[in-house]
C-alpha cells in the first residue's frame, strides 16, 4: 500500500518544535517514556487477553527488548504488548487530546521567549509529553506497530517536522517496536552515547526498575566491555533471579534482564529508596515532576491489599474539568487491572495518584461490581482515612510542604467537606485558611479558636474574590476597630461549605457580611444601648422612607453596628443566600431567584446625618433619594458588587461632584 503522509495537529506540531529545540535538559527520560508506554501496552494486552480468549494474541512472553546499533545509531524500544491499529496510531500519536494543551502551550511559549529555562522545565515536567521526548535525541522517529489480534501492520515515521507518513506492513509482528535515529552525541547538552550498553543499564536501572515486565538488551560482548564503568556496574545483573551475574550475562547476544521487577509496594520501606518511589510515581502519573509525598498502606488479615499513594507537588492542568480522570490503579495479586480506579477514592481527593493490591478480588472484576463491593468500599474509607491524616501531619512535620499541597489542592480537598461528612472534622483538620491575623501566613481552625479573643462566641469568617476585596469591604471595620480575627475565603468552594459546617470545637462559623453583629461586651453594650435608642429615634423617619425608595433593591434599610469608617455597607439576611452563591448556582443551570439584601447606615458619618437632615427639611425629595440612590451604589461598589444600572450611577455622580467645583 502506498506511503499516506499527514499533518500533525497544530498543537502536536507546536510541542514537537519544541522537543526538537530541546527545551528540557534532562534527555535522558526519553527512555523512561517509551518504556512507560510499551509497559503499559503489555499491562493491556494481558488484560484484553484475560477477558477475551478469542482474540488470538499471543502472551506466552510479554517483555520489553532494547536493541542499540551503534554503527548505524539507532536505538529501538521494542514490546510485544497490545499495539495500535492504523486508526489508533493516526488519533494517539499524531495528536494530542489532552486537555489544557493549549494553555500549556501559550505559557511554554512564554517561558520560552523569556529565556526563562527553570519555568520551562518545569513546565514541560508537569505535562510530561510521552512518546514526543524521542525527538529529543533523535531526529527521525520509526514506529512500527501490529495491533494484537490483528494481521496488518503499520509503519509510522517522522522527523518530527510537521507531517508524518504511515504506511501499512504485512510482517509486523505483536505489539510496537520504536526505532530513533539518534542526534549526534552532544554531552554539553547532555546528549550522551545512547547506543552505550551501559548508558542505557544506567537509565533504565534509574527510572524504570519496578516495571513488572522484563526488559531485556542483547548485550554484545565487545560493547559491553568497553562501556562497563569502572565501579563495576554489577548491580545491574539479572537481579529477577537474585544475582548479580553481569559478565555471565554480558555474553554475545545473550539478552541480559535490566531491571528488578519487583513491586515497590510489596517490599518494606527501608528496602526502596525515595528515588524508586518518586520513578514509580511518574510512571503511572505521567508526570515528570517528583510527588509531595508518598503514603504506604499494609492490610492484612481476611481482604489482604497494599497501596502506595502519592501526593502530586502540582495540580493538572484539568482537576477542575468535567471528566477528569481519577489517578489510582487497581491490581489484583500484581496484575494491572485498570487505571483510574473511582470506587478506591472520593472526589476530593481525585488528584492522588497511586496503586492498590489487592489480594483477594477476582482478575474479571468489573468497575460495577467493584462500586457495590463492600470490601472495596472499606477499602475506600481506609484510603481516605490514611491520606486525610498525611495530609494532617505534614502540616506539623512538613509545613513547607503542607503549604505546597495546600496551595495546589487546598481548594479541591474542601470539596470533601460538602460530601463525606463522616470525614469532615478530619477535612477541616487538615485546611488552613488565609486570615487577617497574618497576611502571609494561613492558620488552621484549631490555631484560630486558641487565639479568640475572652467573650468571642463565634469564628468569623468572610467569603469575597480576593484577599484585597474583603480587607478593603467595609464589614470588616468594627472587627478591624476591635482587633478581632476574621478568615479571608476566597475559593468558590468556600461560598458553598460555610453553609454546610455549622461549627468547628463548638464554635459557630458567622459570616460578618450577614445578619446582625455583636461584639460588645455586656458593659459595652449597656453603655451602648441608650445612645442606640437615641438614633433609632432620630433616624426613624430616613430609614423608613429610604426603605420604601429603595424597596426595588433592599428589603430593608437599618442601622449598623458593624461600620466606623464607611457611610453604608449591604449585608446578607442571616439564612439567606449570598449573591455569590446565587451565581455560582447559576453557572450550575439552576434557576435561583434574587434575594433582596440588607442595606446598613452607619449614623456616626457625615454623609449620613446630612442625609438625614436633609430628608427632614426638604419638601420635594428629589434631591436625598438620588443621594440614597448614590449610597446606595457606593455600597455595593465596597463589596466588589456590581451595580444595577452603572449608567445612572455616573450620571447622578457626576452632577454631584459638578456642583461641588
Ligand atoms: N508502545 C506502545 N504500544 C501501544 N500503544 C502505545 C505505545 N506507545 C504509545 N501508545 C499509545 O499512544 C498514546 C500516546 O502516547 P504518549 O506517550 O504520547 O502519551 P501518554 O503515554 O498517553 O501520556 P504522557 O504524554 O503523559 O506520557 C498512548 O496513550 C498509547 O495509547
Amino acid at each position: 500500500m502506498a506511503t499516506e503522509t499527514f499533518e500533525f495537529q497544530v498543537e502536536a506540531r507546536q510541542l514537537l518544535q519544541m522537543m526538537i529545540h530541546s527545551i528540557y535538559s534532562n534527555k535522558d527520560v526519553f527512555l523512561r517514556e517509551l518504556i512507560s508506554n510499551a509497559s503499559d501496552a503489555l499491562d493491556k494486552l494481558r488484560l484484553e487477553a484475560l477477558r477475551d480468549d478469542t482474540l488470538g494474541a499471543d502472551v506466552s512472553d510479554l517483555h520489553i527488548g532494547i536493541e542499540a546499533d551503534k554503527d548505524a545509531r539507532t536505538l529501538t524500544v521494542r514490546d510485544n504488548g497490545v499495539g495500535m491499529s492504523h486508526d489508533e496510531v493516526v488519533q494517539l500519536i499524531g495528536t494530542i487530546a489532552k486537555s489544557g494543551t493549549a494553555k500549556f502551550l501559550q505559557e511554554l511559549k512564554a517561558a520560552k521567549d523569556a529565556g526563562d529555562t527553570t519555568a520551562t522545565e518545569g513546565l514541560i515536567g508537569q505535562f510530561g509529553v510521552g512518546f514526543y521526548s524521542s525527538f529529543m535525541v533523535a531526529d527521525e522517529v520509526t514506529l512500527v506497530t501490529r495491533r494484537a489480534g490483528e494481521s496488518q501492520g503499520t509503519r509510522w515515521a517522522s522527523t518530527g517536522e510537521g507531517t508524518y507518513t504511515i504506511e501499512t506492513v504485512d510482517d509486523a509482528p505483536q505489539g510496537t517496536a520504536v526505532t530513533l535515529r539518534l542526534k549526534p552525541e552532544d554531552t554539553e547538552d547532555q546528549l550522551f552515547d545512547y547506543t552505550s550498553p551501559w548508558k542505557i543499564k544506567e537509565i533504565v536501572k534509574r527510572y524504570s526498575d519496578f516495571i513488572t515486565w522484563p526488559i531485556r538488551m542483547a548485550t554484545e560482548a565487545a560493547a559491553d566491555s568497553g562501556d562497563a564503568s569502572e565501579d563495576g556496574d554489577s548491580e545491574d545483573g539479572d537481579s529477577e533471579n537474585g544475582g548479580s551475574g553481569d559478565r555471565e550475562a554480558a555474553a554475545p547476544g545473550r539478552p541480559e534482564t535490566l531491571n528488578s521487577m519487583k513491586a515497590l509496594w510489596a517490599r518494606s520501606r527501608d528496602e526502596v529508596s525515595d528515588e524508586e518511589y518518586h520513578e514509580l510515581y511518574k510512571h503511572i502519573s505521567h508526570d515528570w515532576t517528583d510527588p509531595l509525598e508518598t503514603i504506604r498502606l499494609q492490610a492484612e488479615g481476611t481482604f489482604e491489599y497494599q497501596a502506595l499513594l502519592f501526593l502530586p507537588s502540582h495540580a493538572p492542568q484539568d482537576l477542575f474539568m468535567q471528566g477528569y480522570k481519577r489517578g489510582v490503579q487497581l491490581y489484583v495479586k500484581r496484575v494491572f487491572i485498570m487505571d483510574d480506579c473511582e470506587a478506591l477514592m472520593p472526589d476530593y481527593l481525585r488528584f492522588v495518584k497511586g496503586v492498590v493490591d489487592a489480594q483477594d478480588l477476582s482478575l474479571n472484576v468489573s468497575r460495577e461490581i467493584l462500586q457495590q463491593d463492600r470490601q472495596i468500599q472499606l477499602m475506600h474509607r481506609r484510603l481516605t482515612k490514611k491520606v486525610l491524616s498525611t495530609v494532617k501531619d505534614m502540616m506539623s512535620g512538613a509545613p513547607d510542604r503542607y503549604a505546597t499541597f495546600w496551595r495546589e489542592f487546598g481548594r479541591v480537598l474542601k470539596e470533601g467537606l460538602l460530601s463525606d461528612f463522616e470525614n469532615r472534622d478530619a477535612i477541616l483538620a487538615a485546611s488552613s485558611f488565609a486570615s487577617t491575623h497574618d497576611k502571609d501566613e494561613p492558620t488552621t481552625l484549631r490555631q484560630y479558636v486558641e487565639r479568640m479573643k475572652d467573650g468571642q462566641k463565634h469564628i468569623y469568617y468572610m467569603t469575597g474574590e480576593t484577599r484585597q476585596a474583603i480587607e478593603n469591604s467595609p464589614h470588616m471595620e468594627a472587627f478591624r476597630a476591635k482587633g478581632i480575627e476574621v478568615l479571608l475565603l476566597t475559593d468558590p468552594v468556600d461560598e458553598v461549605w460555610v453553609g454546610t459546617v455549622p461549627d468547628f470545637d463548638g464554635k459557630e462559623l458567622h459570616s460578618i457580611a450577614k445578619g446582625e453583629v455583636d461584639l460588645e461586651t455586656e458593659e459595652e453594650k449597656k453603655e451602648a444601648d441608650t445612645q442606640r435608642e437615641k438614633q433609632q429615634e432620630e433616624f426613624a423617619g430616613l430609614l423608613t422612607w429610604m426603605t420604601d425608595k429603595l424597596s426595588e433593591n433592599v428589603k430593608e434599610v437599618r442601622l449598623s453596628t458593624r461600620l466606623t469608617v464607611s457611610p453604608a455597607c449591604i449585608v446578607s439576611d442571616t439564612h439567606d443566600v449570598t449573591p455569590a452563591l446565587e451565581n455560582i448556582y447559576r453557572a450550575m443551570g439552576q434557576e435561583v431567584p434574587r434575594v433582596k439584601r440588607i442595606l446598613e447606615l452607619n449614623p456616626g458619618h457625615p454623609l449620613v446625618s446630612g442625609l438625614n437632615k436633609a430628608h427632614a427639611e426638604c419638601d420635594d425629595d428629589s434631591g436625598p433619594a438620588e443621594t440614597a440612590e448614590l449610597v446606595y451604589g457606593m455600597a455595593l461598589l465596597a463589596e466588589g458588587g456590581e451595580l444595577p444600572d452603572p449608567s445612572r450611577f455616573v450620571t447622578l455622580m457626576a452632577d454631584r461632584l459638578q456642583r461641588t467645583l
